[in-house]
């Protein structure tokens, strides 16, 4: 009989901290460490102290043991070896925890980047250059010449300067005005100019054999309440050949139509879910069902929430903080691009991926990194198995997909998705975004003599491309607030 006091190796003890995380072993990863229950955010889940080794002790002795793989670069040179919880974090190129440095008590401390869910294993990144095969689908190899960093492991803890998100205080919901953004516009949200990007709703229609039924059914519509404004956008009544349909409602369930009409059953059909903005918007649209055009002002770009820059802050941080560690480790340029899970008020949900400029350590010149982001993100898409017959991110308002069908973009890799990249991308990946169908490019630097959006030629300008993208650079003074270290340097001649 097992009791709770003799635990056996196939029934392990749990260890419990005070922050709700558990070390657990995992099924390929040796132990790990998991969150006993949910943790928000920010949650400083462990503060380890460390023994710090001096240079020669590790050269003569702790490289040649089992602490290579458990031991930090600190500050100064020497090896940290965390104690506690912190040498069980395991490595996720998709980390939920990042780590600081704190020289004055001689610690590390994790903490949470987003909400983790109970049961979800705690990770950090521990850098580009690991020294097994990760069991993280989403890592990309830095491919090249082995180089013997001799010290340890686990990616330097250089700096204690703890960067908070300026946007994490206050209401979530509010509207951030657009003078107080930290980013210019350089060209406006793209309307759906594309059939594959038309978002659709499930609507009830009817066609009506008789048009003088469709007063009667007008007033019906208002006395069941089917008349709300979630249809506003279009038009009521569609006139197609010689067939005149009325359109009824969303409701997931009709109520009878009046009796005496002797009507054709209603049936579903997927209509627009929102105005049209632009002429050739219109017509793809009024194609589906009649739609209503409202043109944009100019002068009326698409709000910002105080939640929606808290997510996008952090996606650049992240970004940031990738091209510097490529440039550091690898010797890479210092160039990374993130397309990041979709923002939701609720938090972002699914997958995210970065990827860094390669061309350096894999010798060749397409290897940049907008272009190694995308194909992360399409093997990843193939590695599910449902390759093209993915729904769009962000679709999950509609209908299910049936098996086999594709719709709405779904052979596009980025339908809805931005971009966040250090460097204005080039013209090559430019145009690889473009074919992409991403929704938003946002950079840091802007690229005047090699930028393909805006800097050099601005790509989803020009005549005969089809499809426009937004484009945002973050503002000078706001940059810095990102950064910890050195602004990412990068010759005005680099195609990034
Ligand atoms: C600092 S330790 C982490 C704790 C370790 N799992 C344990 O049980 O002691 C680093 C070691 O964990 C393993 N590891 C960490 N992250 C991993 C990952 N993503 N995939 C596979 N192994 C991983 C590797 O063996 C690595 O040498």
């Amino acid at each position: 009989m097992t009791s709770t006091s003799e635990p056996t190796t196939s029934q392990a003890p749990e260890h419990l901290n005070s922050t709700g995380c558990v070390i657990k072993s995992t099924p390929d990863k040796g132990r790990g460490v998991y969150a006993g229950r949910l943790i928000p955010r920010s949650t400083v889940v462990e503060i380890s102290p460390i023994l710090l080794f001096s240079k020669e002790e590790y050269e003569n002795h702790g490289k040649h043991t089992v602490l290579d793989h458990y031991t930090f670069v600190w500050t100064d040179g020497r090896m940290a070896l965390a104690l506690g919880l912190g040498s069980l974090f395991n490595h996720s190129s998709s980390p939920n925890v990042s780590y600081s440095l704190d020289t004055k008590t001689d610690s590390i401390h994790y903490t949470t980047v987003r909400d983790v869910e109970a049961g979800e294993e705690l990770c950090i990144f521990y850098g580009h250059k690991l020294w097994f095969s990760p069991a993280d689908s989403n890592y990309t190899q830095i491919e090249g010449p082995e180089v013997e960093d001799g010290w340890g492991g686990l990616v330097a803890v250089e700096h204690d300067v703890q960067i908070t998100n300026p946007y994490e205080e206050g209401d979530q919901a509010e509207i951030i005005p657009e003078n107080e953004l930290p980013f210019v516009r350089l060209k406006p949200p793209p309307d759906e100019e594309d059939p594959e990007s038309i978002r659709t709703i499930q609507a009830w229609v009817v066609d009506v054999p008789d048009p003088r039924h469709i007063t009667t059914l007008l007033k019906w519509l208002k006395q069941v309440g089917l008349d709300g404004p979630e249809l506003g956008h279009l038009k009521r009544i569609r006139k197609a050949r010689d067939t005149t349909s009325l359109l009824l409602g969303t409701t997931p369930e009709l109520p009878p139509l009046p009796a005496n009409l002797d009507l054709p059953a209603p049936y579903k059909l997927p209509v627009p879910a929102s105005s049209a903005l632009t002429m050739p918007s219109l017509d793809l649209k009024s194609a589906l069902w009649p739609t209503m055009y409202t043109p944009k002002r100019k002068d009326e770009p698409e709000p910002w929430t105080r939640g929606k820059l808290r997510w996008a802050w952090d996606v650049m941080k992240r970004t940031v903080d990738a091209a510097i560690t490529a440039q550091r480790e690898s010797d890479e340029f210092p160039i990374a691009a993130h397309i990041p899970a979709p923002h939701e008020p609720s938090g972002a949900k699914g997958i995210s991926f970065v990827s860094c400029d390669t061309r350096k350590t894999t010798k060749h010149p397409l290897r940049h990194a907008a272009i190694n982001v995308v194909r992360q993100l399409a093997d990843y898409r193939a590695s599910q198995g449902t390759g093209s017959a993915l729904p769009p991110f962000g679709a999950s308002q509609e209908a299910p997909l049936e098996a086999g069908e594709v719709r709405n973009g779904s052979n596009y890799l980025l339908t809805d998705r931005h971009l966040f990249i250090t460097h204005e991308p080039c013209v090559m990946c430019s145009m690889a975004l473009l074919h992409s169908r991403v929704k938003e490019v946002v950079y840091l630097y802007r690229m005047p003599q090699t930028g393909g959006c805006g800097g050099c030629t601005c790509l989803p300008t020009l005549k005969g491309v089809n499809h426009r993208f937004a484009i945002l650079q973050w503002k000078a003074d706001a940059k810095y607030g990102i950064f910890s270290l050195s602004p990412l340097d990068l010759n005005s001649t680099v195609d990034a």
